[in-house]
């Protein structure tokens, strides 16, 4: 082991210290550590791992202009002339940018191939490796402004919407004193400094609407280059809580700027910060990554490209590398027992539930939360849903299911046949091949997996259910194999398929009541089945005194312990991620032997009804998708635990934030950004056919499937409406807001359209195309560009007193750092994204419109030039 592998162990342990200390913290601890030390979490025997991985330490970062793409060629140069008039201060803030770490998360085995239209490409566009290569328009390292702050899940009354108090800053960035003096046209003054920098300056304000943070920070707005002061954002501290990642690497080993020749490295890639530099990985990377890269990858890779180009971008390859690093390895622990033990101290089920109802009932009196009180009324969501037989249709049509949930999926928690939503609404694969499970006879150990070390016979306590709905059910196996003595021995192996034999959760008491709670041990009664009891001796106590009985922190979220179980069925792996309402984790399943993503719902009544919503959505997308071919994140079940409404997924890899940060914002070629593109569109046409509007389309909810491949899908419905059931007037993300929200004017499925051109932009450049700092800034950018909006629109708008003067013309707006004005229709847009591609140009104008309507739609623009000039074949032939 390199000392350079010892390093990067290092820092993943610190990394993890700090990852589960910020866990229980609020958000304005949670955003520091986003933003200074983003979490890093490995499975135990992920420095086995890692330590394979050793050639993600020779990726340097890309550097050199040398563009992948033959067709971005002229523009490279274009790109190279023009900003190389970038000011020497951003240059020295460039040095400071580096992420602190590199954030990838491991996809699931699952791993889907490439995008099969690489082979289709044209001859720019025949390797994946240029798909991956960096953006034409990369000069300098990026800084990328703070994310949006204010988001969806934290919508604010129309009330406050009306009067423009959504944005905590709006009073701050709308002149008082000085707009009186100032006249139109506003004039601009951006800046970008270095955010990386600033972290430790965040202070965060956790309340919902009331509170803001003040956070210096650097932002890369590419019409910010020119000058680099810092300047100060306010931001709604909760919805700009940054996401965690699931994997962060040390980014000063892998792809710090100054890093230009690591360990193992045997070719050293020139690295300057000059912004005449187009960063783009060389071939000496390239070399020495594939020197590593799993035959796998390797194979994925090749098979993927028509042409391999060596000396083309291995930022695929880096993937590749950071998958390998992150490949987690869990211990398998599947439970079982003994047929006599069964025998023996198998319960009348109706007992067990009356034991844990008393129980429930004293335990839920005794806790004086509010949340608690508020949770006993969802209590009886979803743990039969089971019951109900599916919304029935998988056909495509544009019905809507019912306004809300279906009454099947909410029944009594009293209801003894109410099993747990996952053990009723699944055919157990075991059980069709009469599974038999190794078991081990020992009653002296209290560990799953000790005992698992002996083996005996017995059935699968597990029986099959006749109503399965498909639209809640898990994802199955055709057949689970029985987990084998060699295999459950081994307490480094990576997940087996387990056997889908259960214990009662009567047997799993008398066996591992020393591995219970108090508070479990009578909590376990409620679980038919018992998957996985934990494996940590962290586990949260209970305690009355403390929100929803110590299991969740002060803003209801729920205190995640990894290696913990979840509902007696999942393993707590890692965390993937940090929402404004939910926390996302990396659980395994031991019904299924899948990874999967379990999106814990805040216990809170406002998530949890917006969760129902997204429920809603998400199975009705699902039935329509059954070939999971609209690239949308697919549902696989959910159910109730501890209060908190757990959503669990089909596990995906990094999203498109992350991808950036790992280029450095330096963004992605055309090929790429096209491929996603046109994925994008496919979603959004598949949406609009169900007039469904997703309403937070963002980077960071977009996810790669695979961190090797370019198929994306889309998560995170928890805004999303159908367009006649709209429900928030203040909707999407800020950067991505369409002109229509800002000004509280009608929407409609057209605001995706919009963050999609936003998104494309930022894929290609790095940064986000219109960065404001609050909704005044936000269209003070975007009017800086399209300038200003027509009458009509103006006219329409209900917070037009907000923007605009009396005759319409725009109020000044202040660049919220250097107190310049912002001047209407001065940025060109050509001259911002220097693209060289005018059918790039024109399909982003085409979605950049100020009037709705005139945008192009999700069908319009899978047949536009752009798209179609090299498309992949599974993205427009995807599901209309
Ligand atoms: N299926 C998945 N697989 C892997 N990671 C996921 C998955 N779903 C979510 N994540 C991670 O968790 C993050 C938060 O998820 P999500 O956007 O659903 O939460 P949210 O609370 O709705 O977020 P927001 O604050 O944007 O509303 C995502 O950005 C992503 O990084």
């Amino acid at each position: 082991m390199t000392s350079l592998h010892k390093q990067i162990i290092e820092s993943h342990n610190n990394d993890i210290t700090k990852l589960k200390s910020s866990m229980s913290t609020r958000a304005a601890a949670r955003r520091s550590v986003c933003l200074s030390s983003m979490s890093y979490t490995l499975g135990a025997d992920d420095n086995e791992a890692s330590s394979s991985s050793s050639s993600s330490s020779s990726i340097t970062p890309i550097t050199t202009s040398n563009s992948s793409s033959s067709s971005n060629n002229n523009s490279s140069s274009n790109a190279t002339n023009t900003t190389s008039t970038i000011s020497p201060l951003k240059h020295t803030t460039t040095s400071s940018v580096t992420p602190k770490s590199i954030l990838v998360t491991k996809s699931g085995s699952k791993e889907e191939p490439i995008v099969s239209s690489s082979s289709k490409s044209s001859s720019t566009n025949n390797n994946f490796n240029n798909l991956y290569s960096a953006s034409t328009f990369s000069s300098s390292t990026k800084k990328v402004p703070e994310r949006p702050s204010i988001n969806p899940g934290f919508r604010k009354p129309r009330e406050a919407f009306l009067s423009g108090n959504t944005d905590s800053t709006i009073k701050k960035s709308t002149p008082s004193s000085s707009s009186s003096n100032i006249k139109a046209p506003i004039q601009i003054s951006h800046s970008r400094v270095d955010n990386s920098s600033s972290s430790n300056s965040i202070s965060s304000n956790n309340e919902d609407s009331s509170g803001s943070s003040t956070i210096k920070h650097t932002a890369a707005s590419l019409s910010k280059m020119k000058l680099s002061p810092s300047h100060t954002i306010s931001d709604s501290s909760r919805s700009s809580t940054m996401k965690t990642r699931s994997v962060s690497i040390s980014n000063g080993s892998l792809f710090s700027p100054n890093n230009t020749s690591v360990n193992n490295t045997s070719t050293t890639t020139t690295t300057t910060t000059t912004s005449s530099n187009i960063k783009t990985p060389t071939k000496s990377t390239t070399e020495n990554l594939d020197q590593n890269t799993p035959p796998s990858t390797k194979t994925t890779s090749s098979s993927s490209s028509t042409n391999t180009t060596p000396s083309k971008s291995s930022v695929d390859d880096v993937f590749a590398r950071l998958a390998n690093v992150t490949k987690p390895v869990i211990k398998s622990r599947s439970l079982s027992v003994s047929a006599s033990l069964a025998k023996v101290e198998q319960s009348p089920p109706t007992k067990e539930k009356s034991d844990r109802d008393s129980s429930s009932s004293s335990t839920s009196s005794s806790s004086s939360s509010s949340s608690s009180s508020f949770s006993s009324k969802f209590t009886k969501i979803l743990r039969s849903s089971s019951k109900t037989p599916t919304p029935s249709s998988t056909s495509t049509t544009t019905t809507q299911p019912a306004t809300s949930l279906s009454a099947s999926k909410i029944t009594s928690r009293k209801d003894t046949k109410s099993l747990s939503s996952f053990s009723s609404t699944t055919k157990p694969s075991s059980v069709s091949s009469t599974t038999k499970s190794t078991i081990t006879s020992s009653t002296s150990s209290n560990n799953l997996t000790n005992i698992l070390t002996q083996s005996q016979s017995i059935s699968s306590t597990t029986t099959p259910t006749s109503t399965s709905p498909t639209s809640i059910s898990p994802p199955l196996s055709s057949s689970t194999p029985v987990l084998s003595p060699s295999t459950t021995n081994s307490t480094t192996t990576t997940p087996t398929k387990p056997s889908c034999t259960t214990i009662t959760p009567s047997i799993a008491l008398k066996l591992y009541i020393n591995d219970l709670t108090s508070a479990e041990q009578s909590e376990i009664l409620d679980y038919p089945q018992i998957y996985f009891t934990g494996n940590t001796n962290k586990k949260t106590k209970f305690n009355s005194q403390l929100p929803n009985n110590g299991y969740d922190n002060d803003i209801g979220e729920y205190k995640v312990v990894e290696r913990d179980h979840i509902a007696y069925r999942f393993e707590v792996v890692s965390i993937l991620g940090q929402g404004s309402f939910c926390q996302v984790v990396k659980g395994y399943d031991y019904k299924t032997g899948e990874m999967v993503a379990l999106k814990i719902l805040r216990n809170q009544k406002r998530f949890h009804n917006q969760a129902l919503t997204e429920i809603k959505i998400l199975e009705y997308l699902k039935t329509n998708d059954p070939n999971s071919t609209a690239s949308i994140v697919h549902l696989n079940n959910y159910f109730y635990f501890r209060n908190h409404l757990i959503l669990t997924f089909e596990l995906l890899s990094m999203n498109l934030y992350d991808f950036l940060k790992v280029n450095q914002f330096q963004g992605y070629n055309l090929n790429l950004v096209r491929r996603f593109g046109a994925q994008i569109l496919t979603s959004l046409r598949f949406l609009a056919k169900r007039n469904i509007i997703h309403a937070d389309l963002k980077p960071e909810n977009i996810l790669l499937k695979s961190p090797t491949k370019s198929g994306i899908k889309l998560i995170d419905f928890g805004s999303s409406c159908f367009e006649n059931e709209q429900i928030f007037t203040y909707i999407q993300s800020r950067f991505y807001r369409s002109p229509e929200v800002i000004l509280g004017t009608k929407y409609d499925k057209s605001i995706d359209i919009w963050s999609l051109g936003c998104i494309l932009v930022e894929i290609f450049t790095g940064v986000p195309l219109f960065p404001g700092s609050d909704e005044p800034e936000q269209l003070a950018c975007i009017m800086e560009v399209l300038g200003a909006p027509p009458k009509s629109v103006i006219d329409n708008s209900t917070r037009r007193d907000i923007f605009f003067e009396e005759d319409g013309t725009p109020k000044p707006v202040k660049n919220s750092t250097t107190g310049e004005l912002y001047t209407i229709g001065t940025k060109s847009f050509k001259d911002l994204i220097r693209s060289g591609d005018d059918d790039f140009d024109n399909f982003i104008f085409d979605c950049l419109k100020w009037e709705p309507s005139q945008r192009i739609s999700a069908e319009q623009g899978l047949k536009h030039d752009w798209i179609i000039k090299v498309t992949a074949p599974t993205t427009p032939s995807t599901p209309s």
